[in-house]
């Protein structure tokens, strides 16, 4: 009995000019599962959650969506938005895009995720003006506005404090168990002990186009 695959990865490989940077790498993100993306600094992890969401295309492979999957992405480097006057409420609104006009359901929605992420005080700040994990809070809470089915989250906590990494540890929990695919690069393995499945990419080729990345994917 085989869950369902919302997001399925098959035998991807990516090159930047002549640097292959993942090789034959193959991902299903099935229906209330979370999986770990781990490996080190360069090793791949931002590059394959690029494939994933279908913000880079595939030297090689090809990655296909459920019908009416949709996926929301957490990048971990977003310097674009802090250039435009949005507030914090203006951003996590984003989150509701989809929207042609957000309903009272949706500023409760906006509203209550705020609240749990400790941004509600933050609410008229610029994103500019915040603080590092200020400004992650205030992304997180755009993305799990977004009632996606996938979430693909690159480094979701690293700028996080303790407490608030917890509140988000919660929320992806919740996420999973809600139905949604969960896969996040992490480097914190607490982290990646939440997920059912955990994919290790290997050391990067760090600028020598010789050696392919070395995988292992396993179940907990
Ligand atoms: N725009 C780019 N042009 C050329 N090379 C790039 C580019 N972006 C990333 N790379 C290289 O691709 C490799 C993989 O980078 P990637 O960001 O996917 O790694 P990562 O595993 O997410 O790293 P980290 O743990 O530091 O976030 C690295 O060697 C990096 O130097």
């Amino acid at each position: 009995m085989g869950m369902s695959a919302l997001l399925t990865a098959e035998n991807l490989s990516f090159r930047y000019g002549g640097t292959p940077v993942l090789q034959d790498v193959t991902v299903r993100a099935e229906a209330g599962s979370m999986l770990a993306v781990t490996g080190p600094n360069g090793s791949g992890k931002s590059t394959l959650l690029h494939l994933l969401a279908g913000v880079e295309r595939p030297s090689a492979g090809h990655v296909s969506r459920a019908p009416k999957t949709r996926v929301a992405l957490l990048p971990q480097r977003t310097g674009d938005i802090d250039a435009l006057p949005l507030t914090v409420t203006e951003c996590v609104r984003i989150g509701r895009f989809t929207r042609r006009r957000l309903t009272r359901t949706d500023h409760t929605a906006v509203r209550l995720m705020m609240e749990r992420l400790e941004i509600a005080h933050l609410a008229r700040r610029r994103l500019r003006e915040l603080s590092g994990g200020q400004r992650q809070r205030t992304l997180l809470a755009q993305t799990f506005l977004q009632e996606a089915e996938v979430y693909v989250l690159d480094e979701p906590t690293a700028a996080l404090d303790a407490e608030t990494r917890r509140r988000v540890h919660d929320l992806l929990i919740e996420t999973v168990r809600d139905g949604a695919a969960i896969v996040v690069a992490s480097h914190d393995n607490e982290e990646s002990a939440l997920a059912s499945h955990s994919l290790r990419l290997g050391p990067g080729n760090g600028g020598s186009s010789t050696d392919s990345p070395v995988r292992r994917a396993f179940s907990r």
